[in-house]
């Protein structure tokens, strides 16, 4: 039976897994939080998963990898320096980095693609999100994933055509941007809309999560799934067979 180990365990992300691992047949090896020992965990687990946070990210990485154990990355907020660790690491264990672990958001995220490739650069792209009011970071890393997958459909950089905030006198809309809107409030697990706006018509996909469950069940997934393959960096496109 696989052991899944839990970074972030108390967390809201943390308890869901911790139900969804024992939903799946699986076992939980543990979790740990803030001044635990994430290296005892790693020792005890086949797989583990991070929802926690973009600073406790370092140290977990660095625990998963002197145990030679794989690591489902949750946790978004991720700034690029995170990216290229995930990246070093990912030479000497496997890793699945995913904002979004749910099947819709990923099927989201390939249909996003899809039609931005088929939409001129007449189309404006604009994504609005909405989440519960202790979200920690704006934009939201599927907001962002989403965004990466429209500007990888026009063939060009999301950093080079993002417009992550707007207020005040700001000019007419520049052609190509993809603009971010953010909502927060309430308990609201996470909505995302991304609305491709043309003259005289706009055409809008988006995902509404009704719980945490499908998060939790999609990362137990991924930790199954990654815990039999060898050293790289997987999404969760490669789980789901999107790609
Ligand atoms: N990929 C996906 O599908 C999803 C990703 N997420 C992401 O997962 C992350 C967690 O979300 P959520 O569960 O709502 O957040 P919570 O704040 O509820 O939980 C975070 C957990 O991580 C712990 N933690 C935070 N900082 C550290 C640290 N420096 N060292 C050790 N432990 C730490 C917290 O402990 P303490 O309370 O002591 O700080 C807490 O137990 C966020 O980045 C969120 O965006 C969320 C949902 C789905
Ligand atoms: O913090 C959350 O709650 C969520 N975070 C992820 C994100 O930033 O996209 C995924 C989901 O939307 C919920």
């Amino acid at each position: 039976m696989t052991k899944i180990g839990i970074f972030g365990a108390d967390g809201r992300m943390g308890r869901a897994i911790a139900e969804a691992i024992i939903d799946s047949g699986a076992k939980l090896a543990g979790g740990v939080d803030r001044g635990d020992d994430a290296g005892a965990l790693a020792g005890e687990s086949d797989v583990l998963v991070d929802f926690s946070s973009p600073e406790a990210l370092v140290g977990h990485l660095a625990a998963a990898r002197s145990a030679g154990v794989p690591i489902v990355i949750g946790t978004t907020g991720l700034a690029p320096e995170h990216h290229a660790m995930i990246d070093e690491a990912a030479t000497a264990i496997p890793i699945l980095q995913a904002a979004n672990t749910s099947l819709g958001v990923n099927l989201l995220a390939h249909l996003v693609r899809e039609t931005a490739a088929r939409l001129g650069a007449d189309w404006d792209i604009e994504i609005v999100e909405m989440h519960h009011r202790h979200k920690a970071d704006a934009p939201s890393g599927t907001a962002l994933l989403l965004g990466t997958a429209a500007a990888e459909g026009r063939g060009v950089a999301l950093e080079d055509v993002a417009d992550r905030g707007r207020d005040g006198i700001t000019g007419p809309r520049t052609e190509g941007d993809i603009g971010f809107a953010v909502l927060r409030g309430g308990s609201v697990a996470g909505d995302h809309q991304v609305v491709f706006a043309g003259e005289g018509e706009r055409l809008e996909l988006g995902h509404r999560a009704e719980s945490r469950a499908i998060f939790a069940q999609g990362a137990v997934k991924a930790a199954l799934w990654l815990a039999g393959q060898p050293a790289g960096r997987y999404s969760m496109a490669d789980v789901l067979g999107l790609k």
